[in-house]
């Protein structure tokens, strides 16, 4: 089956609850070179705050996703391309691997199953909001995030494992790990990405890195350089 991330090499994921640089737009964080945008985070969430964003990166062309980080956030908006819905495989509270879920799917009447993915999130820096909020056990060697990831394709039918060091740089080896252990599901690593070479090395082994704080932090020519980053260990991977 071919899907849109098999394309795919960067994501820049915005935070509705924190702002651009002064003096940037939407239409600028489209102009990036991303190859599709995600709109979430963990903390201050709203439906409003997730509209304001689709809203403005609508008319530009780059793929949308909504990824919500509770069913009280999802919107319904014709301007997404899809949903990324995480589970989190190493949760220390099982509403975060399939309670929200089944929460999301008896309040609403239906859903839009054709525009909605499934992420196997692996939460490994235990200092992030997301390690917090869904009480993960980031004790993890590259041994047990392999066989997460495994677990995650072979036996639960994911489409995307998120390798996720959320506001960290996070280990090489564990996301080779990750990357060795699967066939066909695609591989996204987030966190700590800063610049060139940071996004460079982890687009090694990760099929997709996903880039977050820097776009809120220092602005859209500092993501366009980890797209660069992104797009030439893409060109020098030999599979
Ligand atoms: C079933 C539905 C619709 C939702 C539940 C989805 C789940 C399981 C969410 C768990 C938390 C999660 C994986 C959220 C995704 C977004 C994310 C990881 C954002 C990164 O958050 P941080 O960077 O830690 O937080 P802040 O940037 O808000 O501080
Ligand atoms: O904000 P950063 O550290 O870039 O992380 C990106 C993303 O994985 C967060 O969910
Ligand atoms: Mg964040």
């Amino acid at each position: 089956m071919t899907t849109p991330w098999d394309e795919w090499d960067h994501v820049l994921k915005v935070d509705p609850d924190k702002d651009l640089v002064a003096g940037e737009t939407f239409e600028d964080v489209c102009a990036t070179g991303t190859d599709a945008i995600e709109i979430g985070g963990t903390t201050g969430m709203t439906k409003e705050k997730m509209e304001t964003v689709v809203d403005a990166c609508a008319k530009y062309g780059v793929p949308l996703y909504q990824e919500p980080s509770n069913p009280a956030v999802v919107i319904d908006d014709d301007a997404l391309d899809g949903y990324l819905i995480p589970t989190v495989f190493n949760a220390g509270d099982s509403f975060w691997v399939t309670g929200a879920h089944k929460e999301w799917v008896r309040i609403e009447n239906g859903l839009d199953w054709s525009r909605t993915h499934t992420e196997a999130y692996i939460v490994l820096n235990p200092d992030s909001s997301v390690a917090e909020y869904t009480d993960a056990d980031c004790d993890q060697s590259p041994d047990d995030v392999a066989a997460y990831a495994a677990v995650a394709e072979k036996l639960f039918g994911q489409e995307i494992v998120y390798i996720e060091y959320s506001g960290t740089f996070g280990d090489p080896e564990t996301v080779e790990a990750a990357s060795d252990a699967l066939d066909d599901t695609t591989l996204f690593y987030g966190g700590g990405i800063g610049d060139y070479d940071a996004a460079k090395e982890m687009s090694q082994y990760a099929d997709v890195i996903v880039v977050g704080d820097l776009l809120h932090d220092e602005g859209c020519d500092a993501v366009r350089e980890t797209v660069e980053g992104a797009k030439a260990a893409e060109d020098t991977d030999p599979t």
